[in-house]
């Protein structure tokens, strides 16, 4: 997958893409990320997935700077982080959800960030109602919940209209209401060409957003591709009394079709995703229907092993340093001083009307 690297464009051209080079970060003894190659396209969502510990965060650091990488390059468009002449106009990051002042208001928040970028109050404001919570962002951060936080995250984020956009599980926390707006949401952006990549370990709050997936597990690419590619041919589940007459009634409409004993008495597969025809078949030959689901794809099937199976290794095994500092100024926009842990969670926001249609 080769992509046009434009990383400074000029207003207009193409958004860049990100390129991630043989990324390497040790810690000590300890392989966090091992030699990782990957590109995340312009005008696309790219969902950046693995279970925790495997070594995505790690990953997102080098990107943007935060940590120096052991080997290898993360390249936006064709320059690192450091060399970008206009960061936050060229990168948003949200790598912490929880990172505001407690004290301090959401809208005051960003426009401290807004200010030392001379970026007008107004657009403060126009991207807190962006997101959906331009009353609340006049309360203390430290009450906010989840959903709001990482609401504010995105708008902190999005100040410098930034086309490229790296967003450390930006679906943490949210409600499944929040998720689908979130779904809505980058899809807009991308439809503007912006370049998205976003983390997360769980498949299921992801798989409906994301175009592109990468997968990592101990530090190392597992896979990647289209969702699309990595779902694979989807199989549908149905139990009946009667699974004989079912199969022959399947294979006779020339569907792939047959007993599925690790699923139970009566179980029988076909080999499509399309279970209105499966339903139909079996009404049109008289053969009772008890259950009718699609079995797990290969991508659920695979992340399932990766991330449930006893062979799993913990990579939260120590061994490494305990931290290291940022290597020269951090000029990610969300990370604010830190503060004490913000309060408990209050109600989420209102649900605003997502600013693009989600097509996914
Ligand atoms: N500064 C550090 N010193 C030592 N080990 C570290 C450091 N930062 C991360 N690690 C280790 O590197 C591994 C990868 O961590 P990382 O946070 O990148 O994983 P992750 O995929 O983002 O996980 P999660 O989904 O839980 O956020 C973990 O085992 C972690 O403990």
């Amino acid at each position: 997958m080769t992509v046009p690297a434009t990383a400074q464009r000029p207003p207009g051209a193409p958004a860049a893409a990100i390129v991630v080079r043989d990324l390497t970060k040790k810690f000590g003894d300890f392989l966090a990320v091992d030699n990782l190659s990957f590109e995340v396209a312009p005008g696309r969502i790219t969902g950046f997935l693995g279970p925790n510990g495997a070594g995505k965060t790690t990953t997102l650091r080098m990107l943007l700077g935060l940590i120096r990488p052991t080997s290898g390059t993360g390249l936006i468009g064709d320059v690192t982080y450091a060399q970008l002449e206009h960061p936050l106009q060229t990168v948003g990051a949200a790598l912490e959800a929880t990172n505001f002042h407690p004290g301090r208001s959401g809208r005051d928040h960003l426009r401290v960030l807004a200010a030392t970028h001379g970026i007008p109050d107004s657009r403060v404001d126009e991207l807190l109602t962006l997101v959906g919570i331009p009353a609340a962002a006049r309360k203390r951060a430290g009450g906010y919940s989840m959903g709001m936080r990482q609401r504010l995250g995105l708008a902190a984020a999005l100040l410098g209209d930034p086309h490229v956009l790296v967003l450390d599980e930006p679906a943490n926390g949210l409600d499944p209401e929040g998720i689908r707006w979130l779904r809505g949401f980058l899809r807009h952006l991308a439809s503007e060409g912006k370049t998205i990549l976003i983390s997360s370990h769980l498949l299921s709050e992801v798989e409906q957003t994301v175009d592109d997936v990468v997968i990592i597990a101990n530090g190392e690419l597992v896979r990647q591709g289209t969702i699309e590619e990595l779902h694979g041919e989807s199989t549908a589940l149905a139990r009946t009394s009667n699974p004989r007459g079912l199969i022959e009634a399947l294979r006779g409409a020339g569907l792939d079709a047959g007993d599925e004993p690790a699923q139970g008495p009566g179980a029988v597969r076909a080999v499509t995703g399309d279970l209105v025809r499966v339903g139909d078949i079996a009404l049109a030959a008289g053969v009772p229907i008890h259950e009718l689901r699609v079995l797990r794809t290969d991508l659920e099937r695979l992340y399932f092993q990766l991330t449930e199976s006893p062979e799993r290794q913990n990579r939260n095994r120590s061994g490494g340093e305990a931290a290291e500092p940022p290597s020269g100024p951090p000029q990610v926009p969300s990370v604010d001083p830190p503060g004490p842990p913000p309060g408990p969670p209050g109600p989420d926001a209102p649900q605003p009307e997502a600013p693009g249609r989600s097509d996914r």
